[in-house]
């Protein structure tokens, strides 16, 4: 679904990452593991198009991103909740996810109901500003806008942080909901250890900008998590 090759990013002269080889399997949940500061949102951002690259390819279902301004990214197939979630606070929850509706064309009636069905909890909060939702809410805000271009990838960055323990949990059975009855591929940065072995099928580990491990989830050894996580 994704291939990576080669790929080095530099934040002005600090080399950030160095050589990536990544393969992200179709109909795969991938964890993207890693310290703080390892370089996993600059990843991701790479991918997106939200910062250059300086060297290597990015295939998305054997196209290169790297040709596509990042506009366009999100038509051919690529949802990405980012860090944060991004939210904008004193719009509305309809008005929210109507920004997620820009480049659609198709009725904005069907694809928000579609999304309405996945989360009943957005239907009930249109009118509540998106600024007065919960931790909890606001995520599935972000991934139900990122949701209505119908993507076949999502990109979650740290869905669960600042979120309640319960809520983490539902993060963790939507995912898997979206995988196995939708199809979508996710590629997720996540830290939480019981909720990557949950959730995940597959990991990746940076560690200073390279990837040192990855592989099926049930590979994960307790070295490597000794080596590459624990802080
Ligand atoms: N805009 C920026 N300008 C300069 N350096 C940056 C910028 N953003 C990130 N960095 C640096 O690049 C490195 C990788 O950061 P990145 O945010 O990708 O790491 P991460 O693995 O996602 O960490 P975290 O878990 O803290 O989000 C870090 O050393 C960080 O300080």
């Amino acid at each position: 679904m994704i291939a990576i090759k080669n790929l080095n990013q530099f934040y002005g002269g600090s080399h950030t990452l160095w050589d990536i080889d990544m393969t992200i399997r179709p109909g795969s949940r991938t964890c993207l593991m890693g310290r703080n500061g390892m370089g996993k949102t600059t990843l991701l951002k790479c991918v997106m198009g939200l910062i250059p690259a300086a060297s290597g390819e990015i295939g998305f279902e054997n196209r290169d991103l790297r040709k596509s301004a990042a506009e366009a990214r999100a038509g051919m197939g690529i949802g990405y909740v980012p860090q944060g979630r991004e939210i904008f606070s004193q719009l509305t929850v309809e008005e929210n996810l109507r920004m997620g509706l820009f480049a659609k064309r198709e009725r904005p009636a069907d694809a928000l109901e579609r999304v309405y069905t996945t989360f009943p909890v957005l239907k009930q909060m249109l009118r509540r500003r998106g600024g007065d939702l919960s931790g909890g809410q606001q995520q599935q805000l972000a991934i139900g806008r990122a949701l209505l271009l119908q993507p076949r990838m999502l990109i979650l960055d740290e869905p669960c942080e600042g979120i309640q323990p319960n809520i983490v949990h539902e993060i963790g059975d939507l995912i898997l909901r979206l995988n196995q009855e939708q199809g979508l591929t996710v590629l997720i940065v996540e830290q939480k250890l019981p909720f990557v072995r949950r959730v995940a099928s597959d990991f990746c580990i940076l560690d200073k900008g390279r990837n040192v491990a990855g592989g099926a989830i049930g590979e994960l050894t307790d070295e490597m998590v000794k080596h590459h996580l624990t802080v």
